[in-house]
């Protein structure tokens, strides 16, 4: 009896114990680590060469955080950069246009040096007056920061071209400071370019893949998901298209292609984005979250195999004789 009464205590000690463990696990899992933010400050300036920072975009599933979120994210990028970092974008696009002015003016109070927004994108702007009409209300709510259009249509289906966008935009928002420009339309991005060459908008390109094309087109940036690990490789070939070396250029973009390539055939997106900063920063960046689902163990072993025989990961074991190598 003792010997029962002592095993059913044990059982259900260990079951009190168990419970609320795994229920603290389940709702952790899913949160934010905002304890990591700074260290990967530090990683992407001294690893990466980045020092420009684009929050709560894409790559950071900013539509897929609450507004208190978003805020406490921004807020630690801010606070974590200062003095190290040279620009922190904060992305505050939103449905609802109240939200949006929250985060608009929230930016400005925690002292971003920007703010983007993208197009609404359930009930959506028809044409390029009502998209401004949006953008010039967000816009307001932070008259002090210059301000981006975030122009990205394959996700937002908001397809009025940017081109037409920028057209006498200056007029309506007088905070506009620039776009970032994820489509491979390089007509409507090099018109963009040619129509405002009097106006200093910064013009960042955001199609990885493809940068040296929109270089050539006038280009005055870069902001991808790719950078967070390919960050040094690019900073290469802008260098070496500054110094009007197009032919180590090129080569440089052909190596970021070859990853690329890869594993857009295995299914690339913000997920497998994850997985691979974990891989290569060292620093866990933890599952998406719903509707996006983590990557699977098969995705980041190919991508890793991939990362090493392009020499993109810093313990190579594969340099000598191997071809494929990019450095
Ligand atoms: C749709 C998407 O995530 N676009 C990113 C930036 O806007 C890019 O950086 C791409 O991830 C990158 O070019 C790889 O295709
Ligand atoms: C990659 C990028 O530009 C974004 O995350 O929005």
């Amino acid at each position: 009896r003792a010997r029962r009464g002592g095993a059913e205590r044990r059982l259900h000690s260990a079951e009190r114990r168990r419970v609320p463990r795994r229920r603290r696990l389940t709702s952790r899992l899913g949160e934010i680590n905002f304890s990591v933010i700074g260290q990967y400050v530090d990683y992407l300036v001294k690893e990466q060469g980045v020092k420009n920072i684009f929050v709560n975009g894409t790559t950071g599933e900013g539509l897929s955080l609450s507004i208190s979120e978003r805020r406490r994210v921004a807020e630690e990028w801010v606070t974590k950069g200062r003095n190290k970092l040279d620009q922190v974008v904060i992305h505050v696009g939103a449905l609802s246009l109240k939200e949006s002015q929250e985060l608009a003016q929230h930016a400005a109070e925690i002292g971003a040096d920007g703010i983007a927004v993208i197009a609404p994108f359930f009930l959506k702007p028809w044409n390029k007056d009502v998209l401004i009409n949006f953008l010039k209300e967000v816009a307001a709510a932070a008259p002090a920061l210059p301000f981006y259009y975030y122009h990205i249509p394959a996700l937002t289906g908001v397809k009025i071209r940017a081109e037409e966008v920028l057209d006498g935009i200056q007029e309506k928002i007088p905070t506009f400071q620039g776009l970032k420009f994820s489509d491979t339309d390089l007509l409507d991005f090099g018109q963009c370019v040619d129509q405002n060459r009097q106006r200093q908008f910064a013009f960042l390109f955001g199609v990885d893949e493809q940068l040296l094309s929109a270089l050539v087109m006038g280009a005055t940036g870069a902001v991808g998901s790719t950078y967070n690990y390919l960050g040094k490789k690019t900073n290469q070939m802008l260098e070496a298209f500054e110094r009007k070396d197009f032919s180590s250029a090129l080569n440089h973009q052909f190596c970021i292609q070859r990853f690329i390539n890869f594993v857009v055939k295995l299914g690339f997106g913000v997920s497998q984005t994850k997985a691979i900063m974990t891989l290569v920063s060292g620093i866990p960046m933890g599952p998406p979250r719903l509707p996006l689902q983590k990557a699977s163990r098969e995705f980041t072993d190919n991508a890793e195999a991939k990362l090493r025989s392009l020499d993109f990961l810093s313990f190579n074991d594969l340099k000598d004789g191997n071809l494929e190598a990019c450095s």
